[in-house]
């Protein structure tokens, strides 16, 4: 997919984590999804977009992903992402939650690192100890917790969620975000960049800074709660 020109650039030496400068991308069906699209984020942290439906949000995280390649423009990161989606069903696909956790994990681990490694990331999403748990018999808000896991899992330190919460009641909800912030918090060693595409607004209270989508173009930071207050 994609056209000419297209750069990806990965970069360790950029000062930002990631860097998108003039992104345009038009779906073949002709629609301009992002249009001199351009943004940094700075620092890691728990970072949130909202937007219109058709704004360009889902293409800009499929862009960053590397799913597919900018039409102009440049992507400068330097990090590894990984994409979360609104329902864990597409994304886990070994029957129990070790199995699946199994397949994210590097190649080079021999057991025992394995089996820690998957233990470490069942205790990161509040899943201690549900290694041989049937994946079918996970709530749904489990399942979302044992995705993230699995981006956990493949070392990735830029998450891309896509409204993950769309599908989850308050406390399951309230779960992923507060794992959100704990594992993106700057104190941290090694902290997660997080991007957080939401519809609910109440989420942005939990953000370090939001963004509104329009029309293909990520406007400025702000806070939550100057984001609450200008979409109100
Ligand atoms: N696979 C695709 N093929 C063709 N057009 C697409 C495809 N995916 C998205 N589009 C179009 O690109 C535009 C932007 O869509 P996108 O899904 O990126 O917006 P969004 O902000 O994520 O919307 P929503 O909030 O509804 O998820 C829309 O007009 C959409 O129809």
């Amino acid at each position: 997919m994609g056209g000419n020109p297209k750069e990806i650039l990965s970069s360790q030496s950029s000062t930002n984590s990631l860097t998108l400068n003039n992104i345009s991308y038009s779906w073949k069906a002709g629609t301009k999804a992002l249009d001199n699209c351009s943004f940094s984020i700075p620092t890691p942290g728990l970072w949130m977009l909202v937007g219109a439906n058709g704004s360009g949000k889902s293409t800009l995280f499929r862009l960053i992903s590397g799913l597919i390649a900018p039409q102009s423009g440049q992507i400068i990161c330097s990090l590894k992402p990984a994409l979360m989606l609104q329902n864990p069903d597409h994304q886990l696909l070994l029957p129990s939650c070790a199995s699946d956790l199994l397949l994210s994990l590097p190649p080079e681990l021999n057991t025992q690192q394995r089996n820690e490694r998957i233990a470490f990331h069942l205790r990161q999403v509040g899943l201690s100890d549900m290694e041989d748990r049937p994946i079918h018999t996970l709530s749904g808000g489990q399942k979302q917790r044992l995705a993230l896991a699995g981006a956990l899992a493949s070392e990735a330190n830029l998450l891309l969620l896509d409204e993950p919460t769309a599908l989850l009641d308050k406390s399951s909800q309230k779960s992923i975000l507060d794992i959100l912030r704990r594992i993106s918090r700057k104190s941290l060693k090694d902290p997660i960049t997080a991007l957080w595409i939401t519809h609910r607004l109440e989420e942005l209270t939990y953000c370090d800074g939001a963004a509104i989508m329009e029309q293909g173009r990520l406007g400025q930071w702000f806070s939550g709660a100057e984001v609450i207050e200008k979409l109100k």
